[in-house]
């Protein structure tokens, strides 16, 4: 998926994390892997392909992104609902609003970890830039769609809304089903660095759980953590957590190849401290990896970030140092 923002490339993510080795990285780890090739077929999404409708609203290549996240949706309630963990591999951090979605309608109480540079909290009604990856949070938020206004009147994103009549692997909401909604606090971000205005008077009005780059410097990344993980677990020990790593939120040094850089990032270790301490929980139930785009740096940047991407997933798929 590459278009829930401006570069083509986003979509190469996921075939060089494969080829660099992935499903057996994953394998040495103890997992099995079931490989989904594509949700949708190669021509979807892909650089190559001809210019997209135009959008009605402020959400940019809305039907493609709203179709590529029910695909993603169906697969991951489908994956989620029978056990298994669906590690989605992007592509842009659009994706997230179907994966997230897919797993919330099976695991209702699912806790989720943002680690990211940004909030991605926007909505078409509030997003400066109209960029759908700037808005998977914001969309299935509860109380982020202003009043008076539908996310089903979001073209492509008719299946999130209450009227959805349903279709095979996303059937209509019926007996009290609510379509899937995330609470404000069952929300934790990790690493903010650049937070547009609309999306920080929904932070602190909804007050949801922040932890910015300021935050990791003043406590330090272990007590961030134990913080963020006491904040979502404290009720339920046992609750499902869903991990949301944008590689934009490690620093540029260490992550070139993406497209939404803001300095002042994670750092190498501290990027992977995150990941090793959410899977040390043994909550982790489901996770995306997003944004790397490897045509946005030199040879040596994309295989640095791409590298970077394989040593983040296998931390949060379980590899301990010792
Ligand atoms: N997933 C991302 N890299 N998101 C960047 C979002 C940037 C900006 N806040 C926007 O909405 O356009
Ligand atoms: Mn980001
Ligand atoms: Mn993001």
């Amino acid at each position: 998926m590459t278009f829930g923002q401006p570069f083509t490339g986003t979509d190469m993510g996921p075939e060089l994390l494969m080829q660099k080795g992935l499903p057996s990285m994953l394998s040495n780890l103890g997992w099995r892997v079931d490989r989904v090739p594509e949700v949708l077929g190669k021509s979807f999404g892909s650089s190559s392909s001809s210019s997209p409708p135009p959008s009605t609203s402020n959400a940019k290549n809305s039907s493609l992104v709203g179709l590529g996240a029910l695909s993603l949706a169906k697969l991951c309630l489908k994956k989620s609902s029978s056990g298994n963990f669906p590690l989605t591999l992007g592509g842009d951090h659009s994706i997230s609003l179907g994966s997230l979605a897919g797993v919330l309608r099976s695991r209702p109480a699912t806790g989720v970890i943002w680690v990211d540079a940004h909030a991605d909290l926007n909505t078409p009604w509030i997003s400066e830039s109209g960029n759908m990856h700037g808005m998977p949070v914001g969309l299935l938020m509860e109380g982020m769609i202003p009043e008076g206004k539908k996310v089903e009147e979001v073209e492509g994103l008719e299946w999130l809304g209450e009227g959805w009549e349903g279709e095979e692997g996303w059937p209509a909401y019926k007996d009290g089903e609510k379509p899937p909604v995330l609470k404000p606090s069952s929300i934790v971000y990790v690493g903010l660095r650049d937070v547009d205005k609309e999306e920080r008077e929904a932070i602190k009005s909804l007050n949801i759980k922040y932890y910015s780059m300021y935050d990791i410097d003043r406590l330090g990344i272990g007590a961030v953590m134990e913080k963020a993980l006491e904040h979502l677990l404290k009720d339920d020990p046992s609750r499902p957590l869903h991990l949301s790593y944008d590689i934009d939120a490690v620093d540029p040094g260490q992550a070139p190849a993406t497209g939404t850089t803001v300095r002042g990032g994670l750092t190498y270790r501290e990027a992977h401290f995150v990941a090793e301490r959410i899977a040390n929980s043994g909550n982790l139930a489901s996770a995306d990896l997003v944004e790397l785009n490897p045509t946005l740096s030199d040879d040596v940047g994309a295989e640095e970030t791409v590298d970077l991407g394989l040593q983040i997933l296998t931390s949060m798929m379980g590899k301990s140092i010792i």
